[in-house]
């Protein structure tokens, strides 16, 4: 059995058609801010693989509570590593874009130094950290700008505020991939088989929808899709003030996805039945 940390989240709803046999575990039996309870369900369950698709993914919040959003970020994958370590099982992880500082206009590589510029950042990297510390055969997957049907994401955010106003200020200088919940759910899938079959494609890999767009650009593509007639005004970050620091260049190299036979999703292709299922709320 695989045992998924989450079942609420866009990654874990997605893992769950692909995998009918795993245990998800949710908050009430797996709370992140609790690592040893989470070590604990491994050595309890006894699963041959282990995926983490929780977090603390709420960006601006986690600047005034970075010490549970680092419970849940960063110690608790460091536990759950440590567990598979010990049990010989494989782990597959999900981080961020956000470890980047984002500057210049260059696709980040796996191994360009990491500098967070916020809080949430900082508690992704240091769980990046520990899962490479604690020895256990891993895939570091980072993503960005997730969306999918379920949970709070951009997309919805935009088929909101397109509903209420006929035009919206959106940043158009932080640059990067829209990432469907579903291809990280099959990265997820595919890395864990991959590693647990050869040991040498253990490490960091990235993952983002093509192409690399603003936050303006997306949601213009948003609106277009949905033949909604929203004017998207093009502003710098400085005219949206956020309580975290966004990185501008969010462009992640994806190239090492080719080792596990993957390549990256045209993020607009996902679009569809999100409209859909909007207009029909
Ligand atoms: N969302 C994004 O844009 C991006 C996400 N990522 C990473 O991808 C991964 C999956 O994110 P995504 O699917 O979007 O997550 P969501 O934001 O959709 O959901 C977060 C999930 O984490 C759970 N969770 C939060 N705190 C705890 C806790 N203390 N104990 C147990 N569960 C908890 C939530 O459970 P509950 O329902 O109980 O609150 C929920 O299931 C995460 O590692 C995230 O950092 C990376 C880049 C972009
Ligand atoms: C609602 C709104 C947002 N924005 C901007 C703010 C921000 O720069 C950008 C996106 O805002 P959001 O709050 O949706 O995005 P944010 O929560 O920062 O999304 C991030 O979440 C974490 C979990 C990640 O790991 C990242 O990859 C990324 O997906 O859009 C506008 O410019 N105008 C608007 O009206
Ligand atoms: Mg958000």
């Amino acid at each position: 059995m695989i045992l998924v940390f989450g079942k609420t989240g866009q990654v874990a709803r997605e893992l769950a058609p692909l995998l009918p046999d795993a245990h998800f575990a949710a908050r009430s039996e797996a709370d992140l801010s609790r690592p040893d309870e989470c070590a604990a369900l491994i050595r309890t369950l006894k699963p041959v693989g282990v995926i983490i698709a929780a977090a603390y993914t709420a960006v601006d919040k986690a600047e005034d509570e970075e010490e549970l959003a680092s419970h849940v970020n960063g110690e608790a994958p460091g536990a759950i590593a440590a567990a598979c370590a010990e049990a010989g099982i494989p782990l597959v992880h999900i981080s961020t874009d956000y470890v980047f500082a984002g500057e210049g206009e260059y696709a980040h590589q796996p191994g360009d130094e990491i500098a967070p510029p916020n809080a949430y950042g900082r508690t992704k990297a240091a769980g990046e950290a520990a899962v490479r510390a604690s020895g256990a055969d891993h895939a570091i997957i980072r993503t960005s700008w997730v969306f999918s049907p379920h949970g709070n994401n951009f997309v919805k955010t935009m088929l909101r505020l397109g509903s209420e106003r006929d035009s919206l200020r959106i940043v158009a200088d932080q640059i990067g991939g829209p990432t469907p919940a579903a291809a990280i759910a099959e990265a997820c899938v595919r890395s864990l088989a991959a590693i647990a079959e050869d040991k040498a494609l253990s490490g960091t890999y990235h993952l983002s929808g093509a192409p690399d767009v603003s936050w303006a650009d997306f949601a213009r593509e948003i609106f277009s899709q949905a033949g909604r007639d929203v004017e998207v005004a093009d502003i710098p970050s400085a005219e949206f003030p956020t309580p975290a620091k966004r990185p501008l260049n969010s462009r992640l190299d994806c190239s090492s996805l080719e080792r596990l036979g993957l390549e990256r999703p045209d993020w607009r292709l996902y679009l569809k039945p999100i409209i859909e299922d909007f207009a029909a709320s």
